[in-house]
Formats: structure tokens, sequence, C-alpha cells
């Protein structure tokens, strides 16, 4: 830092100094800071009226946003004094999707599926290795290995380096997935989408960089949400694409199980919670089916499996 401060500009000095406390493991990285911090703060002096205390939180928020480009966070050096920016937030979290690391355990997963998940792994693959569209549903009751299917779906992809995002509509759902999100956190959908048909996504921004990206993307639970969310996104997709492919030619997989919950729709009946769901929409009758039938859960009590899916398929009149 001594030696950089005779030539460097101060915006040089800032990433000079995320770069030390990334790659060179200061022992004492405040001490560094508070001996050097002034001449990092020249460019922002020029400005009238802005007060020392201004100025720092700008240095140190600049800092902050270069840290998390390289996935660390100023915390380590404020304890907690300075809250990263927006911009600063979103580039943590394009860093760590552009560089997640699959565990050994799901590397395994391929080698595990049944035959009915392992036709569905071929035919999404060879979707995503001969870059072609592919919008699919998985379709399966309950327990027949749909998380576990896509486990080694995002475990293939992300291994050999390409993006695949995991969404789910609840939070619940998605943190069953390896770094899963709710689909309206990864895609700045609107919660109460009524009519947006937009995501708070710039096209210049880091996120569309990242989703143009996106050689995969996995939705769970897709019965429990609103068809316009679906609609949203695929309109965000063919935006970013710049196509008017569906899901702007991408490799999409929805799934979930259609006797489990459906849209919730306040005071509704049941037929209004039909008409939200994705069954009504336009894309449902572009998506290419994909089904499961073997109860992985259950797969040693048969006469249960057939119980369940009696009560799913609401021919069941006996309750335990
Ligand atoms: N090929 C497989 N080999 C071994 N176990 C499996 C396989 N597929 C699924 N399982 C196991 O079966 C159970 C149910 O699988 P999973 O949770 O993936 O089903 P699901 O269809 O997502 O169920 P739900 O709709 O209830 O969420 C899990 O314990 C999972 O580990």
């Amino acid at each position: 830092m001594s030696e950089a401060l005779s030539y460097q500009m101060p915006h040089s000095l800032r990433h000079l100094f995320a770069v030390l406390l990334v790659y060179c493991n200061p022992a004492n990285p405040r001490e560094l800071w508070e001996k050097f911090e002034s001449p990092t703060y020249e460019d922002f002096k020029k400005y009238p009226n802005m007060h020392t205390r201004e100025i720092r939180h700008k240095v140190l928020n600049h800092i902050n946003d270069i840290l998390h480009s390289m996935g660390r966070d100023i915390i380590e050096l404020t304890q907690g004094k300075i809250q990263p920016s927006a911009t600063a937030k979103e580039a943590k979290d394009v860093h760590f999707e552009r560089n997640i690391i699959v565990n050994e355990q799901d590397l395994q997963l391929p080698y595990k599926l049944n035959i009915e998940q392992r036709r569905a792994y071929n035919v999404i693959l060879d979707r995503i290795f001969s870059n072609k569209l592919g919008a699919f549903f998985i379709d399966g009751p309950g327990g027949t290995g749909k998380s576990f299917l896509y486990r080694a779906l995002l475990a293939t992809v992300r291994h050999i380096g390409f993006i695949a995002f995991a969404t789910a509509r609840s939070g619940v759902a998605a943190s069953l997935l390896p770094r899963g999100r709710t689909a309206h956190s990864r895609f700045k959908i609107p919660i109460d989408v009524n009519g947006i048909f937009s995501c708070n996504i710039s096209k210049q921004s880091s996120l569309a960089s990242l989703i143009r990206d996106a050689k995969l993307i996995v939705w769970d639970e897709i019965p429990m949400a609103k068809k316009e969310m679906v609609e949203t996104l695929d309109l965000l997709l063919r935006d970013l694409m710049e196509t008017t492919m569906l899901f702007g030619g991408k490799v999409v997989v929805f799934s979930g199980d259609f006797r489990q919950t459906l849209p919730v729709v306040r005071g509704g009946q049941r037929e209004d919670f039909v008409r939200e769901s994705l069954l009504c929409s336009e894309i449902w009758h572009q998506l290419e089916k994909l089904q499961l039938f073997e109860n992985m859960r259950a797969k040693t009590d048969p006469a249960f499996c057939e119980y369940l899916m009696r009560i799913g398929n609401g021919k069941e009149r006996k309750m335990i």
C-alpha cells in the first residue's frame, strides 16, 4: 500500500485494498485500513458539503462492492457497522451463483436414478447440450423423486461450469434445493403480479447477464404459483434473450403435483384456484410432460402408495 500511494489513484487504491484483504490475508485488516484510509478518500473530497463521515461511508461501500464481486464482505473489516448497498448485494449473489461448488454426494445422484428419472434426466440434458429450447413439466405424485431428479440435474450442469437456477414457489421448498431461491426473489417477480407483467431487472445489470448465461432453470412447486408468475418469467426471458421463443429458448423445468396445493386466491372457490393455476395458461399446453410414477418414498409399502394416490385423485372415501 505504501508503494502504491505514490502513483495510484484513489479508485485503484480502494481496489488494491480489497485485493489485499481477499488474497493476502492481512493479520490486522482494521489497522491496515486506518493507516491508509485517508488517501482512498481523495476523489470524494472534491465534492463540496460532503462531510468526512459521509465520504468514509461512500469509500467503504465502494470497497464493499469490490469485495462482494470477489465473494467477500466488509463486515469482516467493520464489524457490521456498514451495510452493503443493493448493487453490492447483487454482485455478491451473482458471484456465488457463478462459483457454485457441487458436493460429492450430489455428483453421485445421476448414478442412482431409477428408469423414469433417468429418461427425464437424459431428455433434459440433451436439450441443454444441444442448445435447444426445452420447456418441461415433471409430472409425478409426491414421493416419486422429483427433487431427487433436480438435484441430479443441478449437480451435473453446475459441475461442468454452467449456470443453473434452482427455484421454488415457497421458501421452504427452495431451501431443500442446493442454492435454491424463491422464484420471486431470483427473478424479481412482483409478489402480487396483478397485471404487472414485468420483473424488476435492468437489462444492463449483472443479474440480467447471469440470467442470459443460465443453461437450466428449475422451478419446483409450480402448482402453487399463479399462472401470471410463469407468464412474467416467460416475458422476462424473451426480453433478455431478444427472441420470441418460449422462455427465451432456454431449458426450463417445472414440477410439482397438482393433487397438492394450488395457488391461494383470497375468498376463492375451487374453480378460482384452478383458473389461477398454470393449468389455465397458454403456456401449459406448450410444456413437454415427463412422467414419474414409481413412489420412491414408500417403495416398500405399495398399499400405502395406492392409498395416497386414491386420496390425491379424490377417490378415497375412508380417511385414517
Ligand atoms: N432414485 C432414487 N434412489 C434412491 N432414493 C430415491 C430416488 N429417488 C427418490 N428417492 C428418495 O425418495 C424420497 C422422495 O423423493 P423426493 O423428495 O425427491 O420426491 P418428490 O417427488 O420431490 O416428493 P414431494 O412431491 O412430496 O416433494 C426421498 O427420500 C429421496 O431421497
